[in-house]
């Protein structure tokens, strides 16, 4: 059986997705696209040879009779209307995070899947799929050093435009918000964001790099660097102090060049190339799953708590003080 698929929002991620689907993926196939820049689908459907429904509105196509399962690939604000929307129609849904810009938002979604009585909604939180963030789960899991005691991380990015703001926050570390407490099968209590020096090496106003504490139900003590205009490459860092050693995400592999008296590796420059593998598999046991009828990937109720972790940590900033971060209970529906 193939899943027919609608794509609704055709951008960077929107193309991507569909390439790895139709090119590289199995048991799938694009039948319909939405966009709100239909010339630009239009080319890029010409480009790939793909031949997909065209839809002006997102909702008609999530209701449409030939489109078995949605993902969600458009602009964050729009996430939560489409999202409702699929519930609704009882369809199974990946959304691209965020799952919603709040967590008001992404509340509302949790309630109406609860309702629904059926798991339909996955967050594209995709570090979880990442051969490294799986190995670095299974140290920790098997506590084959004791316990995590402090984890030191990073997402560095060469450059960020100056609306980008609480964005290194609530856009970028919210891929960290969800791979850490994954990866520890803990949650978070508090949070403090300090500000170091600013860097010259950025748009005018923007306040980069951050550092973010966060401290977890068991103790633990994250150290998040956020630095969105490192200048030297896309950098993500996850080293891990255990009480009898330490271990880290491996670096990406890279050619090693002994060449004009220099051994050099290259450095990635951009998130497309950094979790390549990681959207691969991230799709494929999505469009397995949904096949299955079953969803086995990040939650919605994952998605409302890490945008309750970003809430915390832009007043965080703002403040300037610790912030508790007031997770509540998990609903047994997602047990
Ligand atoms: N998992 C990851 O690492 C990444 C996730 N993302 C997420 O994916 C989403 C899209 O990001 P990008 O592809 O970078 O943005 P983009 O701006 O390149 O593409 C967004 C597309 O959505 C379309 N769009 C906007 N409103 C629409 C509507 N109402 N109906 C249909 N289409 C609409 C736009 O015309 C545009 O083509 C964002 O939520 C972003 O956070 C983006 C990059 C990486
Ligand atoms: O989700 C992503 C982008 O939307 C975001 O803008 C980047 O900073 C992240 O590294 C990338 O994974």
């Amino acid at each position: 059986m193939t899943l027919k698929l609608g794509v609704i929002g055709i951008g960077a991620i929107g193309k991507d997705h569909i390439k790895r689907i139709h090119h590289k993926l199995s048991r799938a196939s694009i039948v319909a696209v939405s966009d709100v820049n239909r010339e630009q689908t239009d080319a890029f459907l010409s480009q790939e040879c793909i031949s997909a429904m065209y839809f002006e509105n997102g909702i008609d196509l999530i209701q449409s009779k030939d489109v078995d399962a949605i993902l969600v690939t458009s602009w964050g604000p729009t996430h939560e209307e489409f999202v409702l929307a699929a519930v609704e129609a009882g369809k199974f849904v990946f959304c691209e995070k965020p799952l919603a810009v709040t967590a008001e938002g992404c509340r509302q979604i949790v309630d109406a899947e609860i309702k629904a009585g059926k798991r339909l909604v996955q967050v594209g939180f995709m570090r979880r799929f990442d051969r490294g963030y799986r190995q670095l789960r299974n140290v920790i899991s098997e506590q084959e050093m004791g316990l995590p005691l402090i984890l030191n991380c990073a997402h560095r990015a060469p450059a960020a435009p100056g609306f980008f703001g609480d964005m290194a926050i609530s856009d970028s570390l919210v891929h960290e918000f969800d791979v850490l407490r994954w990866l520890l099968q803990d949650d978070y209590v508090s949070a403090q964001v300090i500000q170091p020096r600013g860097t010259r090496l950025c748009d005018e106003g923007l306040q980069d790099p951050h550092v973010i504490l966060l401290r977890t139900r068991d103790g633990i003590l994250i150290n998040i660097e956020s630095f969105v205009n490192c200048q030297y490459g896309y950098d993500i860092q996850c080293n891990i102090i255990c009480e009898s050693g330490t271990v880290s995400l491996p670096e990406p592999s890279s050619l090693q060049r002994r060449h004009n008296a220099r051994l050099s590796t290259e450095i990635i420059v951009d998130w497309q190339e950094r979790f390549v593998d990681a959207f691969d598999v991230e799709l494929q046991e999505w469009i397995d799953a949904t096949l299955a009828g079953e969803m086995n990937g990040p939650s919605a109720w994952d998605g409302y708590v890490v945008a309750v972790t970003a809430d915390v940590c832009l007043k965080a900033k703002h403040s300037g003080a610790i912030e508790a971060i007031d997770i509540p209970e998990k609903p047994t529906f997602y047990q």
